[in-house]
């Protein structure tokens, strides 16, 4: 029976599960989304139909659930001999992945404040897959840690210095894993080392974010204390001007009010006023919504506006590169914005956007740009999966 490695991934209101072998190539996955509320269910990659789930199952259920049923298709025979989860905060504590003991559970615990929507999920699959799989040796990657090389001009906000000495108020930035990827992978492709490749990554899926990598390492990243920071997300805000605050408990909104709506309620979803899904808005705009237009105007300026703000890190740049759901399949969204960085030298090949997927070297700038432009899938689940084997590799067998 061949060694496999079961991948973690809770989101705020979804699962994915993805178990790989030995040589780190995918052999099964499965989603569960909706989790906490009504009409929660989860699917298995290749199977027909879904797994309905309890109404308001957790994640933790959704666990036993997509187990079981792998377990009866046959489709996992034994136990892996790894697991990997992905926790979003790991605050100032967690420089690296580490195997998941009880002094980690508490650390993750307590970074729990920083991410409440995240952390708190991380730590029920891990609790879930503990008593599932008792004994085999669990990893933690966690989506701060390729940020804790941000120089201090970058993390610091401007605020009474005693926040970060007392409380850890600071611009700690999240989706490391993929950056950290996207940093690897931009390498290989130019053909270069990762310790001499300076990028700029924009990972833009449900949660976006930005990161300056210079000669491998992030140096400025557009996601800050939480990971409500920085770009237009799918219903997550990003910037606001913190005077916002003031304006709505005028207007009699309590904070855990303000907090759910910028964090659940606003971005496309709250400029559009219809959807959080890029691809639906995209739809919508060709049929003329004009408030779909409008939320992908504010997104695609947004994302010029930092892919400038990054410059400002870098001594020279080898690439800028699209990952996640949106910049990995909208040619649309890639185009939108590179147009308002004619400036600074950035121009498309409107073929290569538009066909990326048939080329493997994945650029898609034109000739006349000052500099590259690639489109490269991102594979979180696959560093996880490595990270695991490493890290479970080097406990000693029982
Ligand atoms: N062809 C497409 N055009 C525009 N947006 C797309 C396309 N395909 C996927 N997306 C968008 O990608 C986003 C989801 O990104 P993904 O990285 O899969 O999410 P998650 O952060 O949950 O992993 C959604 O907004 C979806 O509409
Ligand atoms: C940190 C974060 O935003 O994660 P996600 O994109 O999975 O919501
Ligand atoms: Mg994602």
């Amino acid at each position: 029976m061949e060694d496999t490695v079961l991948v973690v991934n809770c989101g705020s209101s979804s699962l994915k599960l993805a178990l790989f072998n030995n040589q780190h190539r995918k052999l099964l996955s499965a989603l569960a989304e909706r989790l906490g509320q009504n009409d929660a269910f989860a699917h298995i990659d290749g199977q027909e139909g879904t797994i309905p789930l309890d109404a308001g199952a957790g994640h933790d259920q959704a666990l036993d659930t997509l187990v079981t049923a792998f377990r009866d298709l046959g489709l996992m025979t034994t136990a892996p001999s790894a697991i990997g989860h992905r926790v979003v905060h790991g605050g100032e504590t967690f420089h690296e992945a580490v195997l998941i003991d009880g002094d980690v559970l508490k650390a993750i615990e307590s970074c729990a404040g920083l991410a409440p929507l995240h952390n708190p999920v991380n730590l029920s699959g891990i609790r879930a897959t503990l008593a599932q799989f008792p004994g085999v040796p669990q990893t933690a990657v966690f989506d701060t840690a390729f940020h804790q090389t941000l120089p201090r001009r970058a993390f610091l906000y401007a605020l009474p210095e005693a926040w970060y000495r007392d409380w850890g108020v600071r611009r700690y930035g999240f989706h490391g894993t993929s950056h950290a990827f996207m940093a690897a992978e931009t390498a290989r492709l130019l053909g270069k080392t990762p310790a001499t490749t300076s990028v700029i990554s924009a990972h833009l899926g449900n949660g976006c974010s930005i990161t300056a990598i210079r000669d491998g390492i992030s140096v400025d990243t557009s996601m800050g204390l939480t990971p409500l920071e920085g770009l237009v997300m799918g219903t997550r805000s990003g910037d606001v001007d913190p005077g916002l605050f003031d304006f709505l408990s005028g207007k009699g909104f309590a904070a855990d009010e303000v907090h759910r709506i910028l964090n659940q309620e606003s971005g496309l979803l709250g400029l559009s006023g219809q959807t959080n899904d890029m691809r639906s808005l995209c739809e919508l705009a060709d049929h003329g919504h004009e408030p779909s237009q409008t939320a992908i105007d504010v997104f695609c300026f947004r994302l010029a506006r930092y892919i400038g703000a990054m410059m400002a890190s870098l001594s020279h740049l080898d690439a800028l590169v699209f990952t996640g759901g949106i910049g990995e399949n909208s040619a649309r969204i890639r185009a939108e914005t590179i147009n308002h960085l004619k400036l600074m030298g950035f121009e498309l090949s409107p073929d290569l956007n538009n066909h990326h997927g048939e080329f493997s070297d994945g650029r898609i700038e034109s000739p006349d740009s000052r500099f590259p432009v690639l489109v490269i899938p991102t594979n979180e689940e696959l560093v996880i999966a490595r990270e695991a084997s490493r890290l479970a590799g080097s406990v000693a067998p029982a």
